[in-house]
């Protein structure tokens, strides 16, 4: 079975189906041997076609080999084997395969196609890998086809059930680890067994043990939260000890009021009993539970007072510590999926939500206070009883309940993905929106497809028929085995059951006020420990918390920073300019499998003017971020000032240079802060910003804003309206006039942007100024006089301009470089470019041609 002894067989066509990392699906034809998947070194095509002498026995072969060695070739559980004979014209309908699956068709011609509509044709002998892909098959030939799979499980574990409409599909787990009830202690033991070293713990590394968790915690998880608690104490020590001080007084008081209910049943009971009354004993313990039962109140209050406080601090220092990380971000550092996942939901709504740790804190805050209420309770429970194994065995039979509560928990507490694979559903779903949205507004009028929608909609819901479209929570729920839930609803009474049999079996073995204070102190008991219960459900996901809380700090950046001062000189050696050298520099975006830039080289010497032209994508903002360093060329070097970009320091570089972007947003802050922020560092004055405005050609409309510089043309929404019923005009008009976009011309903004550059301009020490493609929504005399203040102010600096419009600016450049796809194809001044007669001619003609004929009379 070696390839080496049938060098005569005909040479195996192997096509491979899969995904990119982006997810796109791909068809690799003829594609060199795979290593096996689950083993790394198996040559099993190798074997099996080498082994055969001419492709129509080779059915036989694939068959035998699944069937004979199907352990040794196919360890994974539950490999099959399958022929499937498909007549001609038959079509197979799209479907995914969560399995790794190898085919040989061995009669007829047979159409692989993926979900992008790829499709390839496969003939006798030809071999298919399938890999996860969504595809179906279609025999478009004249004759029946046949084709033989081996099916390898992948060796993952998904569950996958359905839920009404919904297809769950969920990690599949033991009992145990599924149980939310015993999903955090179990969690814990391990946990503990690794902080203590237990022998049991050398068995597998301790990573390997913590990766087994249910759900994973890494080695940091204690640490983490040991500095967690620390921070929130530093955050605010008196606050940290109020609150705990008031949790272990609101316990104290619980226990208090069941001792003085146990005192008023007790007594009341001897009074029936003996038909006597002792009046001081049940007023003094009426007294203290009315008390106790208003001091409670004030206590329980107080500490919610300063558990806010306490929240507060904690939700802010988190969010400072995730926007401190966030905002320094370098683009290619933020698009790896790694960062994303662990940033993207860092940015919490400040006004509206609680904060992840803040919802830590309160939840681990509330295990700790229900542990100390059940201790002190069960302490003055059993204090007071005579009859403790009572007492004991009624409050565990309390317990039961909550633990059999808990055990079907709530789909939520493990992790799931859950979607709709019903066609009729998302039908209806999209002829909704196209109902109710008001981007299809115009179209849906326009086109006159109102009539249709709700005809469609009518037959899909037609063929929907009954099935639930409930939450799968709702639906999950009631999936549980009904004898399970008769069993927890008998475990309710466990307690009264057992007490009143107690009673039967010796009527001296309890009082009635015993009776009854226990009784009623497990009720309460119930509650709390299903609380209790409930928490620990949430340790995990607590600890989680706190993990991802402290998990950007070990974000390392993509873009080193580096060590060297820019400038590098001090101000008298330096030149105000910047000398720019590229050197055979391509890059490709991460992620990305072209390159945008393509072995560029250029120098710009200090103080020069230099134009980039080119048409759309050619790679001209590509290579302006290549110089602000947003990202690292892939291939060959940038010097600046002689040196590797990448030795300079990045915050010296950035302040070092002033861009102009295409797309320039307006800040959610004031206009005068809007102008300031181009020079962050310092103070502006308002004759700055006036002056910046003035430069920027924003004034005039500025001016005639109500609120000029203090306007925030695109605040922060925080207003909401709540009505009930048909809208409140009264309240519609403060929401109409609250936190409004003023809304500007694409002009007016541009303006606004190219202010902010004067500002940096006016007040930085800029070396460099690139100025990208701003102009394209002003007019011809705004673009002129802009470009003219530009070139007043950065006289001596370098200036980098980027443009399509072939003008003033094309023909005062010191160097003009053009690019096309990627490649810098000619450079040089205006006359020299023209006279080669090349792309930057072409790209001039055209404008110059537009210019011409838009100009001659009609
Ligand atoms: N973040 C990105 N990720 C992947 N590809 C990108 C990204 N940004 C730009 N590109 C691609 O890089 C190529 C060059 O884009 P670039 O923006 O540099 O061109 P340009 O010459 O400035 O175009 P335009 O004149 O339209 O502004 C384009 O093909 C574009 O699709």
């Amino acid at each position: 079975m070696t390839s080496t002894s049938r060098p005569d067989l005909p040479p195996v066509r192997r096509i491979v189906t899969g995904h990119t990392p982006e997810g796109k699906p791909i068809i690799v034809d003829d594609a060199p041997i795979v290593p096996y998947p689950f083993h790394g070194s198996s040559t099993f095509f190798t074997d099996v076609f080498w082994t055969d002498t001419s492709p129509p026995s080779n059915e036989v072969i694939f068959r035998d080999l699944a069937r004979e060695h199907k352990d040794e070739l196919y360890p994974p559980e539950g490999s099959s084997y399958k022929v499937v004979e498909v007549p001609p014209g038959q079509k197979s309908p799209l479907h995914r395969t969560l399995s790794f699956d190898y085919g040989i068709l061995t009669h007829g011609t047979m159409t692989l196609i993926l979900d992008d509509e790829k499709r390839i044709v496969m003939r006798p002998g030809d071999v298919v890998i399938q890999r996860g892909t969504i595809h179906a098959w279609h025999n478009e030939g004249t004759e029946w086809t046949r084709m033989h799979f081996i099916i390898l499980r992948m060796p993952q574990k998904l569950h996958i059930s359905q839920f009404g409409i919904w297809t769950f599909v969920t990690k599949k787990a033991s009992f145990l680890e599924h149980s939310s009830l015993l999903h955090p202690w179990i969690n814990l033991v391990r946990l503990w067994t690794l902080i203590s070293g237990s022998p049991k713990a050398t068995k597998a590394s301790p990573k390997e043990e913590l990766a087994s968790l249910p759900v994973v915690l890494d080695n940091g998880a204690v640490s983490n939260f040991i500095t967690f608690v620390k921070e929130i104490y530093c955050l605010g020590p008196f606050y940290f000890l109020a609150v705990i001080a008031l949790n272990v007084l609101v316990a104290i008081c619980t226990a208090l009021e069941t001792f003085f209910r146990g005192r008023i049943l007790d007594s009341i009971g001897w009074c029936l009993q003996n038909q006597k009354v002792e009046t001081a004993v049940v007023i003094q313990a009426m007294l203290g539970k009315l008390l106790l039962a208003v001091l409670d109140v004030y206590v329980t209050r107080m500490e919610e007072i300063y558990s806010v406080v306490l929240c507060e601090r904690i939700k802010y220092h988190f969010l400072q510590r995730s926007m401190a990380f966030v905002s320094r971000l370098d683009p290619s550092t933020a698009e790896d999926p790694n960062v994303y996942s662990k940033v993207s939901g860092r940015s919490e709504d400040l006004t509206y939500h609680t904060s992840d740790a803040a919802s830590a804190f309160m939840g681990i805050k509330g295990i700790v206070r229900g542990l100390i209420v059940i201790l002190t309770q069960v302490s003055v429970l059993l204090g007071m009883s005579r009859n403790s194994f009572a007492s004991l065995m009624s409050i565990a039979f309390c317990i039961s309940y909550s633990l059999l509560s808990l055990v079907k928990g709530s789909v939520y507490s493990s992790s799931f993905v859950t979607f709709c694979n019903n066609s009729h559903i998302k039908r209806m779903a999209s002829l909704r929106s196209l109902a109710f949205d008001d981007e299809y507004l115009e179209d849906r009028l326009s086109h006159g497809f109102e009539d249709y929608i709700i005809r469609e909609f009518k037959k899909s819901r037609h063929s929907v028929g009954d099935v639930c479209t409930g939450s799968i929570q709702s639906q999950w729920r009631r999936s549980a085995p009904i004898a399970f839930e008769a069993l927890r609803e008998l475990s309710w009474d466990s307690a009264l059951v057992f007490l009143a049999l107690k009673v039967l079996w010796d009527p001296k073995s309890l009082s009635m006020g015993e009776f009854l204070l226990v009784q009623q102190a497990s009720h309460s008991m119930r509650g709390l420990s299903w609380g209790i219960f409930w928490n620990c459900t949430e340790i995990h996901r607590h600890l989680l918390i706190i993990q991802g809380l402290y998990s950007l700090d070990n974000i390392p950046s993509h873009l080193k920073d580096g060590d060297a001062p820019y400038p590098p000189g001090s101000d008298e050696e330096n030149q105000p300019g910047a000398q720019i050298e590229f050197r055979n520099v391509s890059f490709r975006y991460p992620g990305s499998d072209k390159n945008v830039l393509r072995e560029i080289s250029f120098t710009i010497r200090p103080g020069q003017i230099v134009v980039i032209v080119g048409v759309n994508g050619s790679g001209k903002s590509s290579t302006i971020k290549l110089l602000n360093r947003l990202y690292d060329p892939s291939f060959g070097e940038i010097l600046l000032d002689g040196l590797p970009l990448s030795s300079y320091n990045l915050s010296d570089l950035r302040r070092s240079m002033s861009i102009l972007r295409q797309n320039h947003p307006v800040f959610p802050l004031s206009i005068r802060e809007n102008i300031a922020l181009g020079s962050a560092d310092k103070d502006m004055s308002d004759d700055e910003v006036q002056q910046a405005l003035r430069q920027g050609g924003a004034e005039t409309f500025v001016r005639k804003l109500k609120r000029g510089l203090e306007t925030v043309l695109n605040p922060i929404k925080t207003v909401t309206i709540h009505t009930v019923g048909a809208e409140d005009p009264e309240l519609k008009v403060v929401v109409d006039d609250m936190e409004t976009k003023t809304d500007i011309s694409g002009g007016e903004s541009q303006r606004l942007a190219a202010s902010r550059t004067f500002s940096r301009l006016m007040n930085g020490n800029i070396r460099l100024l690139v100025v990208d493609e701003p102009t394209s929504a002003l007019d011809p005399e705004g673009e002129y006089e802009l470009f003219t203040r530009l070139r007043e102010h950065s006289k001596g600096k370098t200036a980098i301009f980027v443009t399509h419009r072939f003008g003033h600016l094309t023909k005062h450049a010191d160097l003009i470089l053009c690019l096309k796809d990627g490649c810098l194809v000619e450079q040089g001044n205006h006359d020299e470019l023209l006279s080669l007669n090349g792309e930057y001619k072409k790209l001039y003609n055209v404008q110059a041609r537009a210019f011409v004929s838009d100009s001659k009379p009609s």
